[in-house]
């Protein structure tokens, strides 16, 4: 069953089309990968879904419903929230006081709001760090912060940008798990990813963007094989 649609989305900088007539569909509780060169569209794209900018053509459906040009609190409130690709906690605050952000979201209560911090920061293994000082968490545990402050709140569909970016094997394999945990939980994930490993083992569909414009999907298998992929990383030659 499909959670969200996206159809024909566009987004013009001037002369550049950089998401350029997507169309694009989400199955619930799946993993959905998007992946693509570097400045192929993919934070715009996230961007776009998620409020913070607006289309230039297109259409966004979630759940059914039609919430192009909706503000990202508006959207979180419906059950849509993102991650960023640069962490930016609140330094000064401790790690509980951070992910209680986003529990305020949906109750004003802050017994409530602790308790559904805590119970991110245990899906996301950092509750043992709840009490200290956001700003001396490690990379990976910052990254783990911002995962848990989006669960906080409660989301259908979860879009995470890169939070793998910069980590050590071990800390990316702790990730994933931690990712296939959430969507185990009934959560739908989008996510972009430059680490292939980790992006073909937890995605169910992968969804490929080049300048904009999204030139293959499919299941894991079919797009390491596909010549267009291929090329886009590669360069043409790779994929004769
Ligand atoms: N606010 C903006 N104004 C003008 N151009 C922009 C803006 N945001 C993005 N772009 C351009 O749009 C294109 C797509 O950028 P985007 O950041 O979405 O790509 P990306 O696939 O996320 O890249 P990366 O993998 O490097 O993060 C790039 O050419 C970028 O320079």
């Amino acid at each position: 069953m499909e959670i969200l649609r996206v159809e024909n989305l566009s987004k013009q900088y001037g002369g550049l089309r950089a998401v350029d007539g997507v169309n694009l569909s989400v199955e619930k509780n799946t993993i959905h990968g998007l992946i693509g060169p570097n400045g192929a569209g993919k934070t715009t794209f996230f961007s776009l879904i998620s409020g913070f900018e607006t289309p230039t053509a297109g259409k966004i459906v979630l759940d059914g419903e039609d919430i192009t040009g909706k503000k990202p609190y508006t959207l979180c409130r419906k059950g849509l929230v993102r991650t960023y690709q640069i962490v930016k906690p609140f330094k000064g605050m401790s790690t509980v006081d951070n992910v209680m952000v986003g529990s305020f979201v949906n109750t004003d209560h802050v017994a409530a709001a602790r308790e559904k911090a805590m119970d991110s920061l245990r899906r996301t293994k950092l509750d043992h760090k709840a009490g200290v000082f956001a700003g001396s968490l490690n990379l990976c545990e910052q990254k783990r912060l911002e995962v848990a402050r989006a669960l906080a709140s409660d989301p259908k569909i979860l879009l995470l940008d890169e939070v793998m970016a910069g980590l050590t094997p071990s800390e990316v394999a702790e990730v994933m798990e931690i990712i296939v945990d959430i969507k185990r939980a009934g959560v739908t994930i989008v996510i972009i990813e430059h680490i292939m490993q980790a992006i073909m083992s937890i995605s169910d569909t992968i969804s490929v963007l080049n300048f904009g414009r999204k030139i293959a999907e499919g299941g894991p298998k079919e797009i390491s094989t596909d010549r267009e992929v291929i090329a886009a990383y590669l360069g043409s030659e790779f994929a004769q």
